[in-house]
């Protein structure tokens, strides 16, 4: 079975990309290819993997201006066509979209050249890509229920995230407690902020407490520098602008402080840890508000809103949380109860029974 894999752009379009892969090659011993855009995350991560990748040029659509929406739709068909003739030399049975800007163009090259076309949405709402090929796709795997009336023949199978995440090895309770702060995979300005003003007094208060930061490419120098700044003893934290092995990371961590993107909470809920959660108010429909409600609802993480968040709440709520082991663990099983530990496999096997359609047919 050939399978194309299209989309991209940020970590929460990519990563789980990259675990329907993984599971389409162990399960299916599937062939890959992923159409990706250069100015994506793909771009480094997809080669990493050890899978094959194609670049196509496409523009953005989404806050951008009039000029630059304009020449993106202009280079669309050129963009489609160069998917049509990838999708020729590589004969897929399916081309799988997980959004993002390659997703768009490759779903309508593969709509057009009649492959079965399968669309993963993790969002409560769709985003722009996703929403323009919805009706005409085979199939869509979604992760919540409200977004499957945006495709033809949706089903919920929740986010696959990277096999470890399952299978951590625990805390101990000796072990001196670690605190995990990540923004998505771009960093969260917010955090970006506040930690460097608090670490120094909650380092202070939470004896052995240590902090691993990361503060997205674009700002890693400043927090570092406000970190160097901040007086907190410089062998108790780190700031790194990404984290590539972030199964480890959150291995070593007894509570996360992150943003609510739809990967973050996918995989704090493999991984059963307790985190204290800042959806990004910016983010389409405050999508990421609805699945830090969701985490808050069920016991799994406390909520903190952006527009309410000063350096002493924050300070507060993590001091109170990481005095107190036995709320952690049980917000940690909470968690873990949220869980879909098969999505990768259910989304896998949607996408070998489309290709065993097309095998078929011809
Ligand atoms: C600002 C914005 O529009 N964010 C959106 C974007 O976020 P973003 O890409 O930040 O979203 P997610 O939280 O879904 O995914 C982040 C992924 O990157 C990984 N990671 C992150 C940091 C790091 O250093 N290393 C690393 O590996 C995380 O483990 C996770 O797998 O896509 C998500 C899924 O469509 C949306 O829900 C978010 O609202």
């Amino acid at each position: 079975m050939r399978v194309v894999i299209a989309g991209g752009g940020t970590g929460g379009h990519i990563i789980p990309a990259l675990a329907i892969a993984d599971e389409l090659k162990s399960a299916f011993a599937a062939e890959m290819l992923f159409i990706g855009s250069p100015r994506g995350l793909e771009s480094r991560l997809v080669p990493q993997a050890g899978y094959r990748l194609e670049l196509i040029q496409v523009g953005q659509l989404k806050n951008v201006s009039l000029m630059t929406r304009a020449r993106t739709l202009l280079d669309l068909p050129l963009g489609i066509m160069r998917c049509m003739r990838l999708l020729r030399d590589f004969h897929p049975h399916a081309v799988v979209g997980v959004g993002g800007y390659a997703s768009g163009p490759a779903m309508g090259a593969a709509i057009l050249e009649r492959i079965p076309a399968l669309a993963f949405e993790p969002n409560a709402a769709p985003g722009l890509a996703n929403r323009l090929v919805g009706r005409w796709v085979t199939g869509a795997a979604v992760n919540f229920a409200p977004a499957a009336r945006y495709f033809r023949h949706a089903q919920v199978t929740g986010i696959p995230v990277r096999s470890e995440f399952f299978r951590l090895t625990p805390r101990l309770a000796a072990e001196p407690p670690h605190l995990l702060v990540f923004g998505g995979s771009q960093g969260a300005r917010v955090l970006n902020t506040i930690l460097p003003k608090i670490a120094a007094p909650l380092l202070d208060a939470v004896p052995g407490l240590t902090i691993l930061h990361q503060a997205g490419a674009r700002h890693a120098e400043t927090t570092l520098a406000a970190y160097e700044a901040s007086g907190a003893p410089p062998e108790r934290w780190q700031v790194h602008a990404f984290l590539d092995d972030m199964p480890r990371r959150f291995e070593a961590a007894d509570l996360v402080l992150a943003r609510s993107g739809a990967s973050t909470v996918a995989e704090l809920c493999a991984a059963g840890k307790p985190a204290v959660l800042v959806p990004f108010p910016q983010a389409a429909d405050d999508h990421q508000r609805k699945n830090a409600e969701v985490m808050a609802g069920a016991g799994a993480a406390k909520m903190l809103i952006e527009a309410d968040l000063t350096p002493s709440l924050l300070e507060a709520t993590l001091r109170e949380l990481l005095d107190n082991a036995a709320a952690l663990a049980a917000m940690g099983e909470r968690a873990r109860s949220l869980a879909h530990p098969d999505a990768a496999l259910r989304i896998a096997a949607m996408v070998a029974a489309m290709s065993r359609r097309t095998s078929k047919a011809g």
